[in-house]
């Protein structure tokens, strides 16, 4: 164990970066592959309940894309992803929707409410938060790209974050759902990176953090000293187009290069597999997983 000088040693080399995030959002997206098992989910949890009892105002987009797996798997379907889309035909958007908003978004709800914080649990539909159009996704092939109809595949065209505000105003966590709803009140599947980085932007949060299950992004996935500490927007765009960056690296970095130009201050990749991975990334020096920059 610690001796009580390392103890209060690591209390105040968070001071400076809880003076630096008070009173400011910091969006986190939880993603399915980080959701390993329950001692897990409440580290992050307790994480996000401390991030709120020191001033700062958390908002949660989640996922859930292994779970959506498990019940199509239930009932018989096959799972495709395209460039780490999910084809989404109208039977799937209808499960996915179930699963993301009825199992995954009141279970988080109710764990962080149980660690002492107010949560409220969103879809995209509540208020209009999110509201969406079709996606058609992108498909590379070396110097080539094409697009493909990938079904009820949304991206977002608006956010509208007056209930987000009146809620984070009120003290409330907000845990969103990514799923939005089109003009005509059809839902679409997001994939949670995308949802999470128009948050953060319509919101100018201090940081996006996105929880994933790898330490970051890799030069060459195959050799883990190839790990990157910080990537550019140039980088990220060359690591995209030349193959780099697979299935889904990719909507995870562009949502992040996404945030950047929307508005949000500062994006991170890092490593949910990793307890207490959250307030190791705010409050210390170091720092983990990958910062993507402008
Ligand atoms: N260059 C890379 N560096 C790191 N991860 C990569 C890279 N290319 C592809 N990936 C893949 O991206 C995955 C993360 O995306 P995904 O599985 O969709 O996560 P989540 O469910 O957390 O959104 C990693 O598990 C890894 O397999
Ligand atoms: C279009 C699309 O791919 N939507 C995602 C939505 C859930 C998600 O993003 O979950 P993770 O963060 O756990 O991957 C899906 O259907 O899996």
């Amino acid at each position: 164990m610690f001796a009580a000088n390392d103890k209060a040693a690591i209390l105040v080399e968070a001071l400076p970066y809880i003076q630096e995030f008070y009173g400011k959002t910091v969006v986190v997206k939880y993603g399915g592959n980080a959701m390993i098992n329950e001692e897990l989910k409440d580290k992050v949890m307790q994480d996000v309940a401390l991030m709120k009892y020191v001033g700062i105002h958390p908002v949660i987009v989640h996922g859930g894309g292994p779970e959506i797996t498990g019940f199509l798997g239930k009932v018989g379907k096959e799972t495709e992803f395209i460039s780490g889309l999910r084809v989404t035909d109208e039977e799937t958007v209808e499960i996915a929707e179930m699963v993301l908003d009825g199992k995954i978004n009141s279970d988080i709800v109710t764990l962080l409410n149980r660690r002492g914080v107010c949560a409220v649990g969103l879809s995209g539909k509540d208020a209009n938060l999110i509201r969406a159009q079709k996606k058609l996704a992108t498909v590379y092939e070396g110097e080539a790209r094409k697009k493909v109809d990938i079904g009820y595949v949304g991206q977002v065209e608006r956010i509208d974050t007056r209930l987000l505000r009146d809620l984070i105003a009120h003290d409330y966590i907000p845990v969103i759902a990514p799923i939005g709803v089109g003009a005509d009140g059809e839902s679409y599947n997001i994939n949670a990176d995308y949802v999470a980085a128009e948050i953060a932007g319509a919101l100018g949060a201090e940081k996006l953090l996105l929880l994933t299950d790898v330490e970051g992004v890799y030069k060459d996935y195959e050799d883990k000293s190839s790990f990157i500490s910080t990537l550019t927007a140039a980088e990220a765009r060359r690591y995209i187009e030349d193959g780099t960056l697979t299935g889904g690296m990719i909507p995870k970095v562009e949502a992040c290069l996404r945030a950047l130009e929307a508005g949000a201050a500062k994006t991170h990749i890092i490593d949910g597999r990793l307890g207490h991975s959250i307030i190791l990334e705010l409050f210390t020096s170091s720092g983990i997983g990958t910062q993507v920059e402008k």
